[in-house]
């Protein structure tokens, strides 16, 4: 039997942030592994029309429970769902239940966050620094409890490059800034926000490495831990791979990009991609649960759940990898018709699409067509384009890029909406897609290196039981197969695309493939024809390429007439 999996039985267990995409898979896991664990304390807002009781049967009625139900037939009676509003100063719990989650839990994990880039100050402060703090104070009047979980992200001091498993002092106290945001009014904490979060990216994580900081001023004599995930996929193996429910991080762009969307991102090819799969994130924050409740660390260690450092993969290849079995050559398209030349042909000559004529230019990498394979093999449904992907570090190519293969195709399908009587609205989604790619465009271009210590420290404390029930051992991931089952998850989990409309997927693709070719030749031919009619070298290649056929045919035929 799994020690940690024996060590969760009997306990009262509180989650913030059990609805979120990290929340339900812990939720799942815990169930799964410990069925006889007491009770799962839930703190949830009633969200979108939805009532708790509705948001938690959603949850536990979805694919991702269908192997709790087999092993807790009575799951439902062991989640307790709490009324709370973390953007309140009391969470809003009632008395009763406050009393109940005071007196009964032994461990809290502390998922719930803002994630959002764009999120305002005063929110993101509330929720990812005021919230933890708020409940950092419950918990220190919890007699029961055993350990602290805080949820924080790798990323929360990307303005590092080198991260070691501390925790890093924010240049102004999150007190400070907690005090002053009560009284200062919204313009004015837009004003000074570009001041106060200096060389964070981003309002997120900014304010999550001020929520760490709360965590090390208010631990008291909890026994605390900080777990920070890098960027979480979709999950590697449990409950089944590839489960994925949001479109944060990387699966925005996946779908983006199998829509035919979006054909080229700014991205450094050779930057780490530093994806961690959910549930391999999900194992770390239980042996974590476990060896601080058990071992009682005199300090708060902090754990990096990363994958660059073990088993690096980067964006290019991550673009790559699903590829290998099609072409295995990067600069070609996976078709070799006569279509296929000429639409290199077309694009050579006209410059439009530059890859294809120049694959390996400066800073410029082919790896999209590989991504394509995967699409090609299982296509999402009505792709507004054919799905092709360009990474480019270099920012004069990506303004190119933006202008030719974003902004123009979606110009041209607004004005035949126009036409057709419907209402535009191509270059508003496109404009939309082109920030969030812009936002995320920092994490993309850079890579960071995060020291595993007490990861690996942790993992060597693991029975080879606990090591395989709780696997955190990202060297074992193969990431050809998890970025398919990750593509293929996106479609069936996020996209809710059933698998019987491949065939007509792929349809659709030759479609647009022959359009692409159509639409490459036509602007090759006007191209081509306006060139004859104002330069006289062109008319002059021009004859000699016919001129050549001419002969070359009158040869063939000619020999041909011979031999008979
Ligand atoms: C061409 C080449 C491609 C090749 C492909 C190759 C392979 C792949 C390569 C991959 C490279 C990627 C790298 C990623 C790097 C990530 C780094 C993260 C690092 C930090 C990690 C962390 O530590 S922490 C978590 C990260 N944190 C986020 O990652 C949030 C970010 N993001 C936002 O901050 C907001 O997203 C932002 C942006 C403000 C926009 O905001 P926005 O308002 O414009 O758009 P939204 O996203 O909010 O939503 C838009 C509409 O989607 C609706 N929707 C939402 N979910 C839905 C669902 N499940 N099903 C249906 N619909 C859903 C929603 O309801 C909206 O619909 P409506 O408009 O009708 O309401
Ligand atoms: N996803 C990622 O790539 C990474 C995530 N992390 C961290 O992991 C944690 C979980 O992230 P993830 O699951 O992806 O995020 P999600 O956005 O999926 O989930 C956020 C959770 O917080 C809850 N929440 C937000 N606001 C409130 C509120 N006012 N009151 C009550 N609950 C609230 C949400 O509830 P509701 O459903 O009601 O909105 C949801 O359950 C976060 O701390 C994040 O910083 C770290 C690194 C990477």
């Amino acid at each position: 039997m799994s020690t940690i999996a024996a060590f969760y039985g009997g306990k009262s267990i509180l989650i913030t942030g059990a609805t979120g995409f990290l929340g339900k898979v812990l939720m799942e896991k815990l169930f799964r592994t410990s069925p006889d664990l007491k009770v799962i304390y839930i703190l949830v807002r009633p969200k979108a029309g939805q009532t708790l009781q509705q948001r938690v049967f959603q949850i536990l009625d979805s694919k991702l429970f269908e192997k709790v139900k087999e092993v807790c037939p009575n799951v439902h009676e062991k989640i307790r769902a709490i009324y709370a509003d973390l953007n309140q100063n009391d969470f809003a719990i009632s008395k009763e239940d406050m009393q109940e989650l005071l007196s009964c839990t032994n461990i809290i994990f502390h998922c719930a966050a803002t994630v959002r880039f764009d999120d305002t100050l005063r929110h993101a402060v509330q929720l990812n620094v005021t919230a933890t703090r708020q409940l950092l104070l419950m918990a220190s009047q919890m007699p029961k409890l055993e350990a602290f979980i805080h949820i924080s992200t790798a990323y929360s001091n990307c303005n590092l490059k080198h991260i070691d498993e501390v925790i890093y002092p924010c240049p102004v106290e999150p007190k400070k800034i907690i005090d002053s945001l009560e009284w200062l009014d919204d313009a004015i904490i837009d004003e000074i926000t570009p001041k106060l979060i200096r060389d964070w990216p981003n309002i997120y994580t900014y304010t999550k490495a001020l929520g760490e900081m709360v965590v090390q001023q208010e631990s008291r004599n909890l026994n605390i831990a900080i777990i920070r995930p890098s960027i979480v996929g979709a999950t590697w193996q449990e409950p089944f791979p590839g489960w994925v429910d949001n479109i944060n991080g990387p699966n925005g762009i996946i779908i983006a990009t199998g829509k035919g969307f979006l054909r080229a991102i700014k991205a450094t090819p050779m930057a780490v991609a530093d994806v961690i799969p959910v549930d391999t994130v999900v194992n770390l924050m239980l042996a974590v649960g476990w060896y601080t409740a058990v071992h009682r660390p005199k300090s708060t260690l902090v754990y990096h759940i990363t994958s660059g450092n073990m088993n690096p993969c980067n964006w290019h290849k991550m673009g790559n990898t699903t590829s290998t079995h099609s072409s295995g050559k990067p600069w070609c398209h996976t078709e070799s018709s006569i279509a296929g030349q000429l639409d290199t042909v077309a694009h050579f000559i006209i410059g439009f699409e530059l890859k294809n004529a120049f694959p390996r230019m400066e800073n410029t990498w082919h790896a999209g067509v590989q991504v394509l394979a995967t699409f090609e093999k299982i296509p999402f449904e009505r792709p507004f384009r054919r799905p092709n992907a360009n990474f480019t570090s270099n920012s004069f190519t990506s303004q190119y890029w933006n202008a030719v293969s974003h902004r123009a195709p979606a110009i041209i399908y607004d004005c035949y909406l126009r036409l057709t009587g419907r209402k535009p609205r191509m270059t508003k989604l496109m404009n939309r897609l082109l920030r969030t790619v812009s936002m995320l465009e920092y994490f993309i271009n850079r890579s960071w290196e995060w020291s595993t210590y007490n990861t690996e420290m942790l993992m060597s404390e693991l029975s080879p039981e606990d090591q395989r029930v709780f696997n955190f051992d990202v060297r074992q991931l193969n990431w050809l197969e998890y970025i398919e089952n990750y593509v293929l998850g996106v479609k069936k989990y996020l996209l809710k695309e059933d698998m019987a409309g491949i065939p007509k997927a792929k349809q659709r693709l030759k479609r647009l493939r022959n359009i692409h070719y159509l639409f490459n030749t036509a602007l090759f031919l006007i191209a081509w024809r306006l060139l004859i009619a104002r330069s006289q070298m062109a008319r002059n290649v021009w004859f000699f390429i016919v001129s050549f056929c001419y002969k070359f045919l009158s040869y063939f035929r000619a020999s041909s007439t011979l031999k008979v």
